[in-house]
């Protein structure tokens, strides 16, 4: 499927290609032309069955693709910028600081021998110019806009004393405290429990529409991309299937894909 490039979405990923080299040396295409874009200060959900290339389409946009695997075509451009023509040069000076990941194993992320206050005053300072001081007060602010309780005692705790929920909510300031254009989450509340999803995916909601970030979330869960996201990337064996708005998605899917994917999450609801 092509799309084309609307002015002023904030990201383009455009026909994106590529694999992972088998031992014969011939690289077999997972992400067979991807394409879809992100309209700034808008959250899009990028669903699909399991295997589909969400989260490497994802990785991609970060540039941490994971070992083996090759681009073999495509471009991604990041506010009118092809990050790929720039090398990798491009994708560090944008990861991190202009594009922030936040991903489903929050705990596994996080240094289990720093604190965490720690290392969130380590990432603010890393991009942003700020003196410890200042730093320290950026990150206080932001754990209270992740509503962690009792913040600053907070900071001083390793991760291994919060629970799963409480380490999500670090994540996610950590992906925000150098103040990123862009936030990938794949699967962010994967694992945790129903209520701490939805209290997670109402703070997300509510920080995206707060602070104009664009952000796109790769999930399995119809449910909140129905409560949560103006626009829907469905992908199926490295391909898109459909893009549309989140009411047209669910009132009038084009794709048969798409319909198959609404009637199985249906029935899962119904169970
Ligand atoms: N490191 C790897 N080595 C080989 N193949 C891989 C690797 N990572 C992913 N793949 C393959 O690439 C394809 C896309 O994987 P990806 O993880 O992007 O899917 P996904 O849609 O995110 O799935 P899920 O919803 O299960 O996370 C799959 O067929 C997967 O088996």
């Amino acid at each position: 499927m092509s799309v084309a490039l609307a002015e002023g979405n904030l990201l383009d990923v455009v026909d994106y290609r590529g694999g992972f080299r088998g031992p014969d040396g011939e690289v077999t295409e997972v992400l067979a032309g991807v394409s879809f874009g992100l309209r700034r200060s808008t959250l899009t959900a990028v669903v699909g069955e399991t295997g589909s290339g969400k989260s490497l389409t994802a990785l991609s946009v970060l540039g941490v693709q994971p070992r083996g695997f090759v681009r073999t075509g495509g471009r991604m451009l990041f506010d009118g910028e092809d990050l790929f023509a720039g090398g990798p040069r491009s994708f560090e000076r944008v990861r991190g600081n202009r594009i922030s990941l936040v991903f489903q194993d929050a705990r596994a992320a996080l240094n289990p021998v720093f604190t965490v206050g720690h290392q969130l005053i380590d990432v603010c300072r890393a991009h942003r110019r700020l003196g410890r001081k200042e730093a320290e007060q950026v990150v206080l602010d932001m754990l209270e806009r992740v509503r962690i309780p009792d913040p600053l005692r907070r900071m001083r705790q390793y991760p291994h004393e919060f629970s799963g929920g409480m380490a999500q909510r670090v994540m996610l300031a950590m992906a925000l405290v150098s103040e990123p254009e862009l936030l990938v989450l794949d699967e962010p509340t994967t694992g945790l429990d129903v209520t701490i999803q939805a209290d997670i995916m109402d703070l997300l909601v509510e920080l995206i529409s707060s602070s104009g970030l664009t952000a796109c979330l790769i999930t399995h869960d119809l449910g909140v991309v129905a409560q949560t996201c103006q626009d829907v990337v469905v992908m199926r064996s490295g391909t898109v299937r459909e893009i549309a708005t989140c009411e047209e998605l669910f009132t009038a899917p084009r794709d048969e894909y798409t319909r198959d994917l609404l009637a199985a999450s249906r029935l899962v609801e119904a169970r």
